[in-house]
């Protein structure tokens, strides 16, 4: 138990994160139109060495020429790793328009990278009298990423959301597949009559960032199914990301966004299950009770807290 209020996310809808490499400014305008929350626009491991400048001007053009309408704008710069992404940093925020929202810093290890991107973005917006600051969201996507996560989350007031990048991780964990995120066809328990169940590898790394998120008041996210034709296996990973907390999914082809939108927004029933048992629990309170039955069930002052998560989730998607 702490005495801390636990502080609540930032209110935006961030069902679907579609992506797009920086280098393709021909799709710019298809994504605007989709119907996913936030847009990424990616310098980083979408686009080739080579391409790097045109996909940073690419970007930066958008963020004036572009209307992203009500969507959350986000750029991925490189990682701090390269010798690109101060020039990223420098250049957006010193040309682009301020309709930017979000800077996603990727292969985060320890505060220390985000205090960095936060001082020179701090020094720029200063000196260019930028009065909207702008927001960060990172990538838990490394072994020191995940060892780090809780001092990861605290790192900057400008943190809003933090994802899990499954095929950067997994490559930097060692692990022994090529699949990016969902099943992984040798991480199955035996059960005594030789059946095999299908357990999940990205739980470990999922449960800690969701923790790290919900103390610092961070969107938690889960990132890339990379097989945009296996729409059963993205929406069961989906759901399993749901069920485990985070709050949206990346997209990486337009194909993921209905399936993103619809397994992150709260169904009706939920809602009025939801809504059903706070009226409950008001009359029990009313009578000076903490618990009550529920269909059958146990509902107290716990199940208050419970339902409303599932309120609030869909208020922040249709205030
Ligand atoms: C591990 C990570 O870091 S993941 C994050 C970084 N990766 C990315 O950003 C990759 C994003 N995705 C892509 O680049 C592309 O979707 C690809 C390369 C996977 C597939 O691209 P394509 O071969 O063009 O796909 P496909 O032919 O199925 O496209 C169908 C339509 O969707 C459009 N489209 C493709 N990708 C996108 C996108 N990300 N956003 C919006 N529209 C898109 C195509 O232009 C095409 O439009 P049309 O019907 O008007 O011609
Ligand atoms: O950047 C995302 C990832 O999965 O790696
Ligand atoms: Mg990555």
């Amino acid at each position: 138990m702490s005495f801390r209020v636990q502080p609540a996310p930032p209110a935006r809808p961030n069902r679907c994160q579609l992506f797009g490499p920086g280098s393709r400014p021909a799709i710019f305008p298809k994504m605007a139109a989709s119907a996913a929350d936030v847009i990424n626009l990616d310098l980083e491991d979408s686009v080739a060495p080579g391409d790097k400048d045109q996909a940073r001007a690419n970007v930066i053009a958008a963020t004036r020429d572009v209307d992203w309408g009500r969507k959350t704008l986000s750029v991925r710069i490189n990682g701090l790793d390269t010798p690109f992404w101060y020039r990223d940093v420098v250049d957006l925020l010193e040309q682009g328009r301020d309709r930017l929202d979000r800077i996603m810093i990727p292969k985060v290890g320890c505060a220390a990278d985000v205090y960095a991107v936060d001082a020179l973005v701090s020094a720029i917006e200063a000196a260019r009298g930028r009065t909207r600051p702008v927001a960060f969201e990172v990538i838990i996507e490394t072994a020191a990423g995940f060892a780090h996560v809780g001092q990861i989350a605290a790192a900057s007031p400008r943190l809003e959301a933090m994802s899990l990048g499954a095929a950067d991780f997994a490559a930097s964990m060692g692990m022994a597949t090529t699949g990016i995120g969902g099943t992984q066809q040798d991480y199955y328990m035996l059960a005594p009559d030789g059946a095999r169940h299908w357990a999940d590898p990205w739980h470990g790394v999922t449960a800690a960032i969701v923790a790290a998120c919900r103390t610092h008041g961070v969107l938690p996210v889960d990132g890339p199914f990379g097989d945009f034709s296996d729409e059963a296996g993205f929406e069961a990973q989906a759901r399993r990301a749901a069920t485990l907390g985070m709050v949206g999914k990346w997209a990486i082809h337009p194909a993921q966004v209905a399936a993103a939108n619809a397994v992150f927004t709260p169904s009706d029933a939920a809602v009025a299950e939801a809504r059903e048992i706070l009226a409950a629990m008001e009359r029990a309170e009313a009578e000076g009770a903490g618990a009550a039955v529920y269909k059958g069930r146990l509902v107290d002052i716990a199940s208050v807290r419970q339902a409303r998560v599932i309120v609030r989730q869909a208020e922040v998607i249709a205030p």
